[in-house]
């Protein structure tokens, strides 16, 4: 296991004067369950191939308990590493795939034998241990995959990249659970990059939310609902995401699209650049009395909650129908004063209470 550093960090691939990957200095802490959540293209792969040693970064160092791992193969590093694709040998069976670390290293047979059997039946490959790898569907060789990166012991980190994409949408909750009773029971070190948020909120601790080759946050789950701290925080994060108004900012007041003046709960100096006000659809209740004046635009049933989309002053935005309340004829907007948020060019302003 092993806290990993990074010391100024950054990445430009060869020919490309963009960097893929802009400074950074951040820390895994040691038995961490991190995910690395963004959109395609926004770094996550080229961060995970740093970690592990199979690219080498173009400025600044990587550590591993405090030792300069930079020049180090994946193999010096001790990581273990998951593909989105299963990485078995066919004609093995089940039980000589998850073997196979182990014997490489020359552990024992008995002690491979009983760690062998242990991660089969986590991944609940029990009763295929003597199957040919070859005779398996696609989802129960990624779980052969998944086992032989989480087959061997005292490792300095697993990495995952996007380790669920070809396993069917209903087995991906019960792997998801399984990685993270593992995790608890063996607490290594996990990067798990996944692009899907539902799948990095209920893996990991730590969510690290990256952005056109920035990390923007990082934080739990429960940190990056309630307090995003980039406005792509807010809108990748949620389902629909924040909404974003853009207002003017004066001392304890914004002032909102159409002229509305509303309370903040913290005073802010004058902010330089585009300046948001950023609330949660949760926080935001359409009813019939108290608040703004809005248009709305239609009523969306999702099952366990209603979304009314509206407008102020022609600005689009999403909130919430209270359950058993009747679609208002002249609606009215309230917003949480506890939940505003204020955005100085994308980035959280601290305000002061
Ligand atoms: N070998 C390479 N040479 C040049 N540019 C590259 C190379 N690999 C990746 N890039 C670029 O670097 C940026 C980051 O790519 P990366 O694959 O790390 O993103 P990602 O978040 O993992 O995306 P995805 O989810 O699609 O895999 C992209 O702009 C990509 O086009």
């Amino acid at each position: 296991m092993a806290r990993i550093a990074f010391e100024r960090l950054a990445h430009a691939y060869p020919g490309v004067a963009a960097r893929a990957l802009k400074p950074m200095d951040m820390v895994w802490e040691d038995g961490g369950a991190y995910a690395l959540l963004g959109p395609s293209g926004c770094g996550k792969t080229t961060l995970l191939n740093i970690v592990s040693g199979l690219l080498r970064p173009s400025e600044g160092r990587v550590l591993f308990d405090g030792l300069d791992v930079t020049g180090l193969s994946t193999e010096r590093r001790n990581v273990a590493q998951v593909f989105q694709f299963p990485v078995v040998y066919d004609t093995m069976t089940v039980r000589e795939n998850l073997a196979f670390p182990l014997r490489n290293r020359g552990v024992p047979a008995a002690a491979t034998r009983a760690r062998v059997e242990h991660v089969a039946g986590l991944l609940g490959l029990a009763a295929r241990l003597d199957r040919r790898a070859r005779n398996l569907g696609a989802d129960e060789k990624q779980k052969v995959s998944l086992g032989r990166g989480l087959v061997r012991e005292g490792v300095s980190a697993i990495l995952f990249d996007e380790p669920l994409t070809v396993i069917d949408p209903h087995l991906k909750w019960e792997l998801r659970s399984r990685l993270k009773e593992l995790h608890r029971q063996v607490p290594v070190t996990m990067i798990y990059v996944t692009h899907d948020q539902t799948e990095a909120l209920t893996f990991a601790d730590r969510v690290v939310v990256m952005s056109e080759g920035e990390v923007v946050q990082v934080g739990t789950p429960e940190a990056l609902f309630e307090h995003p701290a980039h406005t792509f925080v807010g809108h990748f994060i949620g389902s629909p995401g924040m909404n974003l108004l853009p207002c003017a900012v004066e001392g304890r007041r914004a002032v909102l699209p159409g002229g509305h003046r509303i309370a903040l709960p913290r005073a802010y100096p004058a902010l330089p650049g585009r300046v948001e006000l950023g609330i949660r659809p949760e926080f935001a209740a359409v009813s019939r009395e108290g608040g703004l004046p809005v248009t709305l635009r239609r009523v969306e049933d999702l099952g366990r909650r209603r979304i009314a989309w509206v407008e102020l002053a022609g600005v689009p935005l999403a909130a919430t129908l209270p359950e058993g309340a009747p679609v208002p004829a002249e609606p009215r907007l309230a917003l949480d004063p506890a939940r505003l948020h204020i955005y100085a060019d994308g980035r959280l302003a601290a305000g002061e209470a």
